[in-house]
């Protein structure tokens, strides 16, 4: 029986794959060129199938210690950034040699969490991999580890992939790893564990389940890959986590059977804008509120004024992006500060109409407005 769902991960048109070292590396840790090979070929296959496709690729560290022989990831950052420099155009030159066998031009594209914090760069970036696109070619996406220091790190690429997901507002994820979905518990540790087909909404009960890294070539383990699913859910994009051992599979979702876990897109689609928001630029700091703020953003859709904050954490400046807390230190929501840390410690607790008293001038009434404040705290 065809449930409904199936058939609405069969319509997407617009699709990113994200596939993980542990996928492209044997346990050598040299790559593993058959199953590169099939995935091009996948990947290719769709493109005539009139879908377009952007692949977010990991690998680059791990060819990159493949091609110089070591086994083990060095723990320096910069031998990392070094063997990712080795690694990455090795990458690149086995996926220009493959893709070029079935047809679509490849274009790399390198980003950094600057790329996605900086709102100009942002737009920019998304007008160029939508310029690929009509160009029928396949972007292919890594963070540029050699340049990005570590704070400056999206750090994995499963953040990567769904960031990149909502950037260019794709219809669907698919994330491949080394294992078949999510399941109740980590499959490696616990054998009565058993898969999760599709996922309607991230709980905390969704979130239990996730482990860490399964291999030793792999980051981020299913805790980032259900982070993944839940910016790209909340930003209109569904996500299938599935094997990538065998990426002809990949055809069967849109052949509209089931495949790995799915996790659906959320109906609550937040703008283009505000997802920026929630998810590109850093945080440079946090603000606790009190009981009646929190009703006030949760419950009323207010903006947040001076009077409910209690604390202050970071260092933040105006136009930053902080986080607004409740006492227990729960995240609530993330927004554009209309005043720096050093103001904001005179009006904290005072009235709006206090502000331009106290400072000498007012910015606005609110610190964080109801444009600029995106709510997670629900999600
Ligand atoms: N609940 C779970 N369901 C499935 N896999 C889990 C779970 N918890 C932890 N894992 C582990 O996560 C691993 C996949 O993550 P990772 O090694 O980072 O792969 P990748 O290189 O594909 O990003 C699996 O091999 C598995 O051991
Ligand atoms: N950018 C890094 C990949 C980091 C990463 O997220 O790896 P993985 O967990 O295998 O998807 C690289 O190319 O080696």
């Amino acid at each position: 029986m065809k449930v409904d769902y199936l058939g609405r991960l069969q319509q997407a048109r617009r699709i990113v794959v994200k596939v993980g070292t542990s996928t492209l590396t044997h346990a050598s840790g040299k790559l593993n060129l058959n199953r590169m090979e099939q995935l091009v070929r996948q990947l290719a296959d769709l493109q005539n199938q009139g879908k377009e496709v952007v692949l977010v690729t990991s690998g680059a560290v791990g060819a990159g210690l493949g091609r110089l022989g070591l086994n083990e990831r060095p723990s320096s950052i910069i031998e990392r950034q070094a063997m990712a420099a080795i690694g990455q155009g090795l990458l690149m030159q086995v996926y220009e040699k493959l893709f070029s066998e079935y047809g679509p031009i490849v274009a790399q594209v390198l980003l950094t969490r600057n790329d996605i914090s900086d709102r100009k760069r942002y737009l920019n970036a998304r007008n160029t991999i939508l310029a690929l696109l009509q160009y029928r070619a396949i972007p292919i996406i890594n963070e540029n580890d050699t340049v990005a220091t570590e704070e400056l790190k999206i750090g994995e690429n499963d953040a990567l992939s769904a960031l990149v997901a909502g950037l260019i507002e794709a219809d669907l994820l698919i994330l491949l790893s080394d294992v078949d979905g999510l399941f109740t518990a980590d499959p490696r540790k616990d054998h009565s564990a058993t898969l999760i087909p599709v996922v309607v909404e991230i709980d905390q009960h969704i979130r239990a389940m996730a482990g860490g890294a399964g291999s030793s070539w792999g980051t981020g383990g299913m805790v980032t890959k259900i982070e993944a699913a839940q910016m790209a859910t909340a930003a209109g994009t569904s996500m299938v986590l599935m094997n990538g051992n065998e990426p002809s599979r990949i055809q069967r979702i849109f052949n509209g059977e089931p495949v790995g876990t799915a996790f659906l897109s959320s109906h609550n689609v937040v703008s283009s804008r505000k997802r920026w928001i929630a998810y590109g630029p850093q945080v440079n700091g946090a603000v606790v509120v009190d009981a009646g703020a929190e009703r006030a953003l949760l419950r009323q859709g207010k903006s947040l004024l001076p009077s409910g904050i209690s604390e202050l954490h970071g260092e933040f400046e105006e136009g930053d992006m902080i986080q607004v807390v409740n006492s227990e230190g729960m995240e609530l929501g993330r927004g554009l500060t209309n005043y720096g840390m050093e103001h904001l410690q005179k009006i904290m607790g005072k009235k709006s109409i206090e502000i331009e008293m106290i400072l000498g001038f007012k910015t606005a009434d609110e610190v964080i407005h109801r444009d600029n404040l995106v709510i997670t705290a629900l999600n």
